[in-house]
Order: C-alpha cells, then structure tokens, then sequence
C-alpha cells in the first residue's frame, strides 16, 4: 500500500462574510495545502483601475484595460501575499473605496477571463494540492475539483462577524452593504456568485470557526480517501487534469 498522500483540489463559495477566507486559510495550513484568495486578486485589478483613472463605470473603459496589470498571488495560507505591478497591495485591497467599486469591476467579462486564467494557473502549479476561495470557483474556475463547499451564513451573523472586526462600525449599515454586495455579485451574467449543483452546502449561521473549520477538515479527508481509490482503479485524472485548461 503507498503512503503518498493524493493531492487534492478544494473548492469554497460564499457570499460576503460566510467565513470562507478563514475557513480556508485554516484548512490548508491543518493539511499542508496552498491557499488562494480569489477575491483579493479581482480587489488587487480593481485597485490598479483606481489608481491609474481608469473610469470604474465604465465598462468599456475596464475591458481594455484588464490586460494591463501585473497580479502575483501569493499561495502560503499563513501569509497571503498579492502584488500588483510589484507592488504590496495586501492593505489598500481591503479600503472601502476599493470594497464599494469591485463588484462593477469584476462583473466585466474580459477582467473574468484574465482573472479565470491565473488562477486555473495558479491552482495546476500547486503539487500538494489547493483551498481556492471566491463566488464561482465550483461553477466556473474548477467545475472538476475534488470538493466543493458553499458556505453559507444569515445576513444577521454575517453583519454582526464584519462589524465585529472595526470598532464602531454599524451593524445594519454593514448588513445592507453586504446585501448589495451579494445581490451585484449574484446578479452579474458572467460567472455569477452561485452554488455548483455538486457543492455540499455549510451554513455557518449558529457554528464557531473553529466547527466550520473542523467539518471541512473532514470532508476532505473524506474526499481525499475516495479519490485516491478512484485514481488507483484509474478511474480519474491527476489534480494537474483535474484543473480545465
Ligand atoms: N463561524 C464563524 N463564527 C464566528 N465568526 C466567524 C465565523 N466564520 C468567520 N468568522 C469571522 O467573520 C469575519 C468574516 O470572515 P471571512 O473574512 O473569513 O469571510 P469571507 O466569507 O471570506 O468574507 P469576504 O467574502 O467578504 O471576503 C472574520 O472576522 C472571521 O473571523
Ligand atoms: N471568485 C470571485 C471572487 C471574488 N469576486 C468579486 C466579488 C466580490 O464582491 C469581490 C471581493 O471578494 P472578497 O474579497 O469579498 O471575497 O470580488 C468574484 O467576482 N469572483
């Protein structure tokens, strides 16, 4: 019997606040798995159409700019790391202004195919495996990894977890925010935020991290035992296949 450990392609969706970026980080770090962020990278292209001018409401304008900037993702969940043209963009991705323009920015389809592109990249260059975090990850990005998870979690608590990050902040002012925020993401024709008809669905809502983090752990183990099964009886591809191209 090999001991080899399979390396295995975990999907996470969500709406804002589900606690995917935790949940993941967490996960990979428990199973010696890359990380990948997808929405810092759509917040990282945002940032550079800021900061150059480009219009962010228009979506002609976005198109032909997405070819332009550099984005380099960082994949060690116990320090996320993003760049833009070489430059840290780990804080000002995470500014209000950046947070209230991404939604029109990444509904663009040209950004979606670049964006799409690096990241199928991203996910075939990880050797152990890879947690890769977004809103269409299971449906679009990697429709055959090995375990999908949408996250999910009550408007109430998902306010009252992002309040809880900024002194002060005010909870029905976060909730409709975050409401917004969905509805645009799941409302866009390309790639919308959705759940793959095979993802198993996790409501957060009355659960700790830590049980969230817990449950995933072991459903990809879970998983993991299946797909090395199947890969012995050549029933399916490497992770490296696995990955569309
Ligand atoms: N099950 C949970 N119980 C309590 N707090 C949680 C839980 N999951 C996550 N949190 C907290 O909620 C906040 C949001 O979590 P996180 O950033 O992981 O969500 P997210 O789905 O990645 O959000 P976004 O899509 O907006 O980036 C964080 O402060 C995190 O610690
Ligand atoms: N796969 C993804 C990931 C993210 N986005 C967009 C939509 C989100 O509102 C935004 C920021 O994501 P967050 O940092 O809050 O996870 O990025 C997307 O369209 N597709």
């Amino acid at each position: 019997m090999s001991d080899t450990v399979e390396s295995v392609i975990v999907a996470i969706d969500g709406p804002s606040g589900t606690g995917k970026s935790s949940t993941s980080k967490a996960v990979a770090s428990a199973l010696g798995l890359s990380y990948l962020d997808t929405g810092a990278q759509y917040r990282a292209i945002t940032w550079w159409m800021i900061t150059n001018g480009i219009d962010v409401s228009d979506p002609l304008a976005i198109a032909s700019a997405a070819g332009k900037p550099v984005i380099e993702s960082g994949t060690d969940p116990s320090a996320p790391a993003i760049t833009v043209d070489g430059l840290d963009a780990s804080g000002p991705i995470r500014e209000q202004d950046v947070t209230s323009k991404v939604s029109a920015v990444s509904a663009v389809p040209e950004v979606r195919t670049r964006i799409t592109e690096l990241q199928r990249s991203i996910a075939r260059a990880a050797e152990k495996g890879i947690v890769v975090e977004g809103r269409d990850i299971g449906t679009t990005v990697l429709p055959d990894a090995d375990l999908k998870i949408f996250l999910t979690a009550s408007p109430e608590a998902r306010a009252a977890r992002r309040s809880g990050e900024i002194k002060g902040a005010d909870v029905t002012a976060t909730r409709e925010a975050l409401i917004k925020r969905d509805a645009a993401d799941s409302s866009r024709k390309t790639s919308p935020l959705a759940k793959a008809d095979d993802a198993v669905e996790v409501d957060t809502t009355d659960l700790t991290l830590q049980q969230v983090i817990e449950c995933v752990v072991t459903l990809v183990e879970e998983r993991r035992g299946a797909t090395g099964d199947e890969e012995k009886r050549g029933a399916t591809g490497s992770a490296e296949k696995r990955v569309a191209k």
